[in-house]
């Protein structure tokens, strides 16, 4: 299975491009770079900026402005295999999550993780079948992200306390100021 870094988009409630802000004294992008690199071979950019840490496995998307839907489908067409997708903006997402995740999934549906009642569509196991479903229903104007995985019967993959922190998803520059705090609290 190949790693997918969603990082495109339009980063309107930050600001700013996400991916290349600096935490800990690297981007956004490389803590994920990193993080996926102890558990996959081969790790993919999806999306069109031009400042990806790295230049080569950067997967254009197809059609733009599509979202992370738009992304993930753009992945798929290029993999033609199941991927495990992440967001570029979730730096703390750690491998030991990653495994729980590749441990726990059902095969041939989506797999992602839940926290309660809060669902992280972006980060978890997109099945190559789901392409042409995902295709149809971006082409019907529907880019709800949960309403797509209702319809698909996702699988939820439920995680507890320990890893809370783990999902902290940096929209906004408030929720960067607490990436910065976690950061700074581990390195005492
Ligand atoms: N490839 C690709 N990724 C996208 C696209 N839109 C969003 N993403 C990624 O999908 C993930 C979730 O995106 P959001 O946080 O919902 O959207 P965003 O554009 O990053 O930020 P906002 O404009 O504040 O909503 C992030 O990792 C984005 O980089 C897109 O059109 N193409």
């Amino acid at each position: 299975m190949k790693a997918i870094i969603l990082a495109g988009g339009k980063s309107s409630r930050m600001g700013q491009d996400k991916a290349s802000m600096i935490l800990g004294g690297k981007t956004l992008i490389q803590h994920i770079i990193d993080n996926l690199s102890f558990v996959f071979d081969e790790i993919f950019i999806s999306g069109n900026h031009s400042n990806y840490p790295i230049s080569k496995g950067i997967i254009k998307d197809v059609t733009t402005q599509k979202g992370p839907m738009g992304g993930i489908r753009s992945a798929l067409e290029f993999c033609q295999e199941d991927i495990f997708v992440c967001s570029c903006d979730m730096p703390f997402v750690s491998s030991d999550l990653i495994e729980n995740i590749l441990q726990k999934k059902v095969e041939y549906r989506i797999n992602v993780v839940r926290f309660g009642e809060k669902i992280y569509p972006v980060v978890g196991i997109y099945p190559f079948s789901i392409l042409n479903d995902l295709k149809k229903t971006i082409e019907n104007g529907n880019l709800r992200m949960t309403s797509f995985l209702e319809q698909q019967n996702a699988h939820y993959i439920d995680f507890e306390d320990s890893f809370e922190h783990q999902l902290l998803n940096i929209n906004t520059p408030e929720n960067f100021k607490t990436a910065e705090k976690i950061i700074k609290s581990k390195l005492k």
